[in-house]
């Protein structure tokens, strides 16, 4: 039997009153690329923030590996270090180099000697193709440059598993490219990976299973081919239709009254 790197269970998240996962239950397998889709404000960003406790979730439980991390007393900086997180915004450090906002992480969390930690960084570095430019600072790169640093910072932590959460919304198109080419060769080199994004082309090439969320639930799940030419939830063949034909905006947000 496989041994999930991540077991979601009836994870529910709300702000104040406001339910927003709502009974979130699914598994992560070793180097498998899930892609979460759907509408704006449906819950997608806040449950990937669930998953690395960036939110503590109201209730329901997570285990990375063998071990519960939602479990009373668990370090949330011992959970983060084993799980990569790509945001939006790059949030590099802009008075370091390219070289230092990769080697910080490795020598200041985990404690590793500088010698071995600019090792690490230029491997990771040449992975997504910028140990050229080791010795720039951010203000020296491009938007897509910038979050191919990020990603390799994040890589430099050897996680067990990925999460990125829009990763390109902040890119100029020309420049996204460059970014999902890296996680294409990351999800080819067998990363685990979990990935909020409305990059539709990337998550029908990519991934190997799709969650569709709506209102903060998961409304269906499947493999990119079927996902996308045979949905089975009318909800998902709206959402589909929309992004495709552009016809109309997307529902957003808590359209429903919670239900228990
Ligand atoms: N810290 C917070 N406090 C209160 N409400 C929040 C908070 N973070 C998110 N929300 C609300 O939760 C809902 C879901 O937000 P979330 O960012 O998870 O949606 P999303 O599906 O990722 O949307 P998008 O695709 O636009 O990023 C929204 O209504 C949002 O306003």
């Amino acid at each position: 039997m496989i041994r999930p790197v991540l077991k979601i269970e009836n994870l529910h998240k709300s702000f104040g009153a406001t339910p927003v996962v709502r009974d979130v239950s699914f598994d992560v397998n070793p180097s498998e690329v899930i892609v979460i889709i759907g509408s704006s404000g449906t819950g997608k960003s806040t449950l990937l923030q669930c998953l690395n406790l960036l939110h503590r979730p109201t209730s329901g439980r997570i285990f990375l590996e063998d071990q519960e991390i939602t479990a009373s007393g668990m370090n949330e900086d011992t959970v983060r270090r084993q799980m990569g997180m790509v945001f939006q915004e790059f949030n590099l450090f802009n008075h370091l180099t390219v070289l230092g906002n990769v080697t910080i992480g490795m020598t200041k969390v985990l404690g590793m000697p500088a010698k071995d930690a600019e090792k690490k960084a230029m491997t990771e570095l040449s992975r997504v193709g910028m140990a050229d430019h080791r010795h720039k600072y951010p203000s020296q790169l491009s938007g897509g440059q910038k979050q191919r640093v990020g990603i390799a910072r994040a890589l430099g932590m050897d996680p067990k598993v990925m999460l990125f959460d829009e990763p390109t919304s902040a890119l100029d198109p020309e420049l996204t490219g460059e970014v999902l080419a890296v996680m294409q060769k990351l999800a080819a080199e067998g990363m685990t990976m979990i990935i909020v994004s409305h990059e539709m082309g990337f998550a029908r090439e990519a991934a190997d299973r799709v969650i569709f969320m709506e209102n903060g639930r998961i409304e269906e799940q499947g493999p990119p081919d079927r996902l996308f030419t045979r949905p089975e939830s009318e909800r998902t063949q709206k959402f589909l239709s929309i992004i495709t034909t552009g016809k109309a905006e997307p529902p957003s947000g808590n359209l429903e009254p919670d239900t228990p």
